[in-house]
């Protein structure tokens, strides 16, 4: 009926299958073939006992139960009957057993395959390279990693299902009353096959326009909904909650319409058939009034025109509903498509070496250009760390530095030049070795809603105490933690918020020497802090400065960088200047 929906579907669905999966399917097909065949025997099975029982004598005058009830040496009609009815009531029983066994086996399938499938999507997304990953938001990450994969479960796989099944069960119909009335299936078809078409393509436009309008409104949806709750204190203050409860209200508003749309395709199938069956019977009879000579066939051929349409409706119907759903869900079809090329699959980390620092890190002729700019954004740069050294890197916004610690940090790679980690330059198979020596605190350092120990180990189960305790003191945060009731196991609430500005970056920091960081960022740590704050951070960078740890800070703020080696400035890209702090500090006095 659409050859292109359904194996495009199938084809879908195979990506994601792995080898036993594809052979679980094929046993899956067979037993919902048999499960098919079983119910349309179930609903013949009634009409010849019905029929028998109805008329007395009829069963000894059957051609089919006649002999039966003879050989096996029945006395009565009634006892026939009722051994019939035993026979059929078992029938029933274990064809409901079977296909509900069916049933399940065939959700739990689509289940493993869907969480197949979010697994993939989440490999997909976390592989991404930083910058592709930076154009996404955060709502439409949630909407192809969660919402997708299951509107794609619940609208490709069982749809699909279902009208293999269904296809199943019209064929064995089909056969049946081709067997025993050719006629019959010829006037079948010729009032069910144009209106199921018909339907067909009146809704499956209609459907696909939803699904993909769906798929549009969704993520934005969970755009304006993160930035309600998470921008809950600027948004009250500035009175602007109500604009954006409004465009989520504009929003779900026009996604409740389709749904509800949706809701009502998925009825109209039964109705048009159903309509287009009346007028059938309706025809024939019609005829049969106004050419009487001809009337007993006709009505004959109208009871069983209409019995074995009631038969087909409800298969026909649940094959076209199937086929309109798939057309809706298209779009998740289309969604889990996307960045499914060779360039994002490959493996993310080749085999990994170990990785030594114990001398020197050096930025050696790097330049770097994010995909699509004409101008380098790092160029030429040439910097020479010792290992215990603490260097500041200042510049103009938009100079570069933040885009120097990602290369450092190993999220862009550069195009020309060379991070040298005791000459060996930094290559994608030391990332593992890399990412565990090095520690970055941002200016909005990520806490999770979580005590403070899972937010310094970042969810360990096994917590070393004695690295614990060097990092909390370090990080200058044990009498602010000796002050709170449950200590290490307070709760800090969403992003960190019942914790002040200081705290933050300090349990960020905290965080980094937990993990035993040899060499730290910190970029524009002070930046957003207030002086008693600021005072407080100053503290805990002051107290590394007399460690091991490398540490490379970026800072707005000139007296974060008192206790550093040297500071590098950069300006558009470059490298254009080397000082010391108390050179810095008497240019910026003489400047004023
Ligand atoms: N993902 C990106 N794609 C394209 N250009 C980018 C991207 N990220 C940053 N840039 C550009 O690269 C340049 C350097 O940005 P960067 O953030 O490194 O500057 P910065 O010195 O850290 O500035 P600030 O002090 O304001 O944080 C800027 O012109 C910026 O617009």
């Amino acid at each position: 009926m659409n050859k292109g929906i359904i194996s495009y579907s199938f084809a879908s669905i195979r990506f994601y299958l792995t080898s036993p999966q594809k052979r679980k399917l094929v046993w899956l097909f067979l037993l919902t073939l048999v499960s098919s065949f079983m119910e349309v025997l179930g609903l013949a099975s009634l009409v010849p006992v019905m029929m028998v029982a109805a008329e007395p004598g009829g069963i000894t005058k059957s051609k089919y139960f006649g002999p039966i009830y003879h050989s096996m040496g029945f006395q009565t009609e009634p006892r026939f009957l009722l051994f019939l009815i035993v026979l059929i009531f078992l029938f029933f029983l274990i064809k409901n057993i079977f296909t509900t066994w069916v049933n399940y086996i065939t959700v739990r399938f689509t289940a493993e395959v869907g969480i197949n499938i979010i697994k993939n999507q989440l490999k997909k997304y976390l592989n991404l390279p930083f910058w592709h990953f930076n154009d996404y938001g955060s709502g439409s990450l949630i909407n192809s990693t969660l919402a997708v994969p299951n509107a794609y479960v619940n609208g490709v796989m069982r749809p699909l299902f279902s009208f293999f099944s269904e296809i199943v069960v019209v064929c064995v119909i089909i056969l049946g009353i081709m067997l025993y009335k050719p006629l019959l299936l010829v006037l079948l078809a010729v009032v069910l096959v144009p209106t199921t078409i018909l339907s067909y393509r009146v809704l499956r436009t209609r459907s696909q326009n939803i699904g993909n309008r769906i798929n549009e409104l969704r993520p934005a949806s969970f755009s304006i909904i993160g930035d309600l709750f998470n921008g809950f204190t600027e948004l009250k203050l500035a009175n602007k909650q109500h604009r954006f409860r409004e465009r989520l209200l504009v929003n779900q508003g026009e996604v409740q319409n389709l749904d509800a749309d949706s809701y009502l395709f998925g009825l109209l199938p039964t109705k048009m058939i159903e309509m287009v069956a009346i007028i059938g019977i309706l025809t024939i009879f019609l005829y049969a009034i106004f050419f009487p000579s001809t009337s007993t066939n006709l009505i004959a051929l109208v009871g069983l025109f209409a019995g074995a349409a009631y038969r087909l409706m409800p298969s026909v119907n649940r094959i076209l509903i199937s086929l309109v759903q798939l057309k809706q869900f298209q779009y998740t079809i289309e969604n889990l498509e996307s960045y499914r090329g060779a360039e994002f699959n490959e493996a993310p980390h080749p085999q990994q070496l170990p990785l030594t620092f114990k001398h020197s890190l050096v930025f050696e002729n790097l330049s770097f250009s994010f995909p699509n700019e004409q101008k380098p954004t790092l160029r030429n740069i040439n910097v020479k760390i010792r290992k215990g050294e603490k260097i500041g890197f200042i510049g103009s916004s938009g100079s570069g530095k933040t885009t120097l610690m990602n290369v450092l940090l190993r999220f862009y790679t550069e195009q020309q030049g060379a991070i040298l980690i005791d000459g060996q330059p930094l290559t994608p198979q030391h990332l593992h070795a890399w990412h565990n020596i090095v520690g970055y605190v941002k200016q909005d350092t990520f806490l999770m809603e979580a005590s403070i120990q899972d937010n310094i180990t970042l969810g360990d189960l096994e917590v070393d105490e004695e690295r614990m305790r060097y990092a909390i003191e370090q990080a200058s945060l044990q009498t602010f933690i000796a002050g709170l009731p449950e200590g290490l196991n307070t709760l800090i609430g969403e992003r960190g918020s019942k914790l002040s500005g200081g705290q933050r970056q300090r349990i960020g920091i905290a965080r980094a020497l937990y993990k035993q960081t040899e060499v730290l960022v910190l970029d524009e740590a002070t930046s957003a802090l207030d002086n008693e704050t600021e005072r407080e951070v100053n503290e805990a960078i002051n107290k590394l400065s007399h460690t091991a740890i490398t540490i490379l800070i970026i800072a707005h703020r000139i007296t974060t960088l008192r206790e550093c080696d040297r500071i590098y400035e950069l300006s558009h890209g470059e490298l254009v200047a080397e000082h010391q702090y108390e050179d810095l500090v008497r240019k910026i006095v003489e400047l004023n």
